[in-house]
């Protein structure tokens, strides 16, 4: 199994491991026993995917020994944003997730809830939000105790350089929607430009969140969000360091993403002390 430390920083866990391969491992791992947990507890596990590269560190999850353990008649799928394309347009994140996952696993096609590309953006966002209304009305998807949003088990995001999750990208009024569960952008600085998105009150109503970073692309991210040092004010926040769960927030980064905190060699499996004093990760593998 793959070879990671763990350690708690305010509310984030931060696992680092040695390899992208370790990283899809760890995270099929973490996605299974999450699986289990909610349908013996609850009888049904809704999870919320992003685009990006997440469906492809996803992979182990269809593969055995995780792929026969999980009951996937009781998954029920989502989307934390989606671009307004066609539904198997190479740009559109259903069609990521529908050849690298999707159609790998038995999850019933009912209980998958792509959204409709005939609409544009505004109006795909309302229907979007008429859909999940319908799916707590019928109790699938529970409303927290503590916000009144829509509380989904597990939300698999990944983040870009400029620090953004799901489409809310840093400075963009969407960021601080309060009141809708979906909205939409027709101005997203990476392409496509329209898409849309859950807003931060659904995705921190969540019980749990993976964020999910490889490669050296985002490392100034990284550092900004679990080194504490790049906030400038509310008005520079980024929407990475708004992701705030109810209950648990686990990132999953491979060596390269965390190389800003981990200053250290890999020593056999040694824990060691980060000579940079990075509060994110002071304890590497
Ligand atoms: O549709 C999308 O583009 C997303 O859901 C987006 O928020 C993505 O998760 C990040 O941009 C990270 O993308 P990478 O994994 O490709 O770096």
């Amino acid at each position: 199994m793959a070879a990671a430390t763990s350690t708690e920083i305010h509310r984030h866990k931060v696992k680092v491991l040695r390899s992208e391969e370790d990283l899809a491992l760890a995270l099929a791992k973490y996605t299974a026993d999450l699986a289990h947990k909610f349908i013996k507890e609850k009888g049904v596990f809704t999870v919320v995917l992003s685009g990006g590269y997440l469906i492809s560190s996803l992979r182990k999850l269809v593969q055995p020994p995780f792929s026969g353990t999980i009951d996937w008649s009781k998954w029920y799928v989502f989307w934390v944003d989606e671009r307004v394309v066609p539904k198997y347009h190479k740009e559109s994140n259903y069609k990521v997730a529908y050849d690298g996952f999707l159609s790998k696993v038995p999850i019933h096609p009912n209980n998958v809830y792509a959204i409709n590309d005939a609409l544009t953006a505004e109006r795909a966002a309302e229907d979007y939000e008429a859909r999940i209304s319908h799916l707590v009305s019928t109790n699938i998807v529970p409303l927290s105790k503590i916000t009144g949003f829509p509380k989904f088990d597990l939300m698999l995001l990944g983040m870009g350089p400029d620090g953004h999750v799901a489409a809310l990208f840093p400075g963009h009024p969407i960021m601080h929607e309060r009141r809708r569960w979906v909205t939409f952008i027709r101005n997203a600085p990476k392409p496509p430009p329209h898409r849309i998105t859950f807003t931060f009150p659904v995705i921190n109503s969540a019980a749990h969140i993976a964020m999910v970073v490889t490669g050296l692309g985002e490392i100034n991210a990284v550092k900004a969000v679990l080194g504490g040092g790049g906030s400038h004010g509310p008005d520079n926040i980024l929407p990475a360091q708004m992701v705030s769960p109810e209950e648990e927030i686990t990132w999953f980064l491979d060596k390269e993403a965390a190389s800003t905190c981990l200053g250290v060699e890999q020593n056999n499996d040694q824990y060691a002390e980060c000579p940079k004093d990075c509060p994110c990760c002071c304890i590497v593998m």
